[in-house]
């Protein structure tokens, strides 16, 4: 066992890398989201919450060919010469938005680098901090002609997406339904495209795809390419299971905005993954965040005499800005 850092304090995992499975993931459908009858609504919200942490969603809405589009310009992507790459390099930008190659991110600061390489946008009318605009860098029209309007038009359909799942969780925590709206005008989001080699031969526990480490916003959806295993989640044992790619799904997982607004009620769940497959992978994560300016508070109604407070009120923009900062440092 390991002690694992996180922006909300440190938790306990194993460190074997070769781990199994021995648990699978729900696969949690969203058609009774669109469904008229609170009632129904509140028992999808009660399923989310029960298997919170970590589950599929299925019946989600986002057309297949958008995410088609995501992959296929992924590959070109990654498949552009170094220097082109490094053109967009994620340190031009004040916001952490751009390309960063191989080992450029360590998540777990036990590790020595992360085996992927990413680009990672943003909206660009979003302000992370005063003056700290996001500045995305796109790949050339001549290189690439379809990759923002295509990486754009997913951005689009994910945070819409994103934004219809908010009054479930609201629901989940026995609030109104429309309870963090005031807080989603303009919400601090970041969507990444990722390479992962393969990893061959005898492991080092510390060069992995993706070392432990929880999501900084409210939550993931995650789209995972193929039929390459790699993701692991961390179960309340300290044990990993494996999240294999499910077609027609997202994975969905809780992060640390959700576990402090709810005082731990909802767990930011731990997550890693380790391409062992042979062949290469691709994922792409969608970080759904509160508006950066939106003031992260523990909920009142999360609070009791028997269980105070955990945390301290932070900007959401502070929050994410502070944990970025670790991992690119
Ligand atoms: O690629 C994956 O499956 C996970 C990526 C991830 O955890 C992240 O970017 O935060
Ligand atoms: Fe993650």
């Amino acid at each position: 066992m390991a002690a694992i850092t996180t922006g909300l304090g440190s938790r306990l995992v194993s460190t074997d890398t070769q781990a199994k499975a021995f648990q699978e993931l729900p696969v949690i459908s969203l058609a009774r989201l669109a469904s008229t009858d609170p009632k129904e609504r509140k028992a999808l919200a009660a399923e989310a919450a029960i298997n919170s942490g970590f589950f599929y969603i299925s019946d989600h809405g986002v057309p297949q060919s958008v995410i088609d589009g995501i992959f296929e310009q992924a590959k070109e992507f990654f498949a552009l010469p170094a220097e082109k790459k490094m053109q967009m390099d994620m340190h031009n930008s004040p916001a952490f938005k751009g390309y960063q190659p191989l080992k450029g991110e360590n998540v777990d600061p036990a590790n020595r680098g992360d085996v992927h390489e990413a680009w990672d946008m943003g909206d660009d009318s979003q302000v992370m901090r005063e003056g700290k605009k996001n500045g995305n860098q796109w790949p050339s029209k001549t290189d690439l002609p379809e990759f923002q309007p295509k990486l754009q038009r997913a951005w689009d359909e994910i945070m819409a997406l994103g934004k219809r799942l908010f009054p479930l969780f609201a629901l989940a925590l026995d609030l109104p339904e429309d309870y963090f709206a005031d807080k989603l005008k303009s919400p601090g989001s970041t969507m990444r495209i990722l390479h992962y080699p393969p990893q061959f031969g005898p492991m080092d526990s510390k060069e992995i795809g993706i070392g432990a480490h929880s999501d900084y916003e409210c939550f993931t959806l995650l789209l995972q390419h193929g039929d390459v295993q790699a993701l692991q989640v961390l179960n309340g044992a300290g044990e990993w299971v494996e999240a294999p790619p499910k077609p027609g799904t997202f994975v969905l997982n809780i992060g640390d905005q959700l576990q402090l607004l709810s005082n731990s009620i909802f767990k930011s769940t731990i997550h890693r993954a380790i391409n062992r497959s042979g062949v290469e992978r691709m994922s792409s994560p969608f970080f759904f965040g509160l508006d950066y300016d939106a003031v992260l508070e523990v909920l009142p109604s999360c609070v009791t005499e028997e269980r105070p407070a955990l945390y301290e009120p932070i900007k959401a923009g502070e929050y994410v800005e502070k944990r970025l900062a670790e991992t690119y440092v």
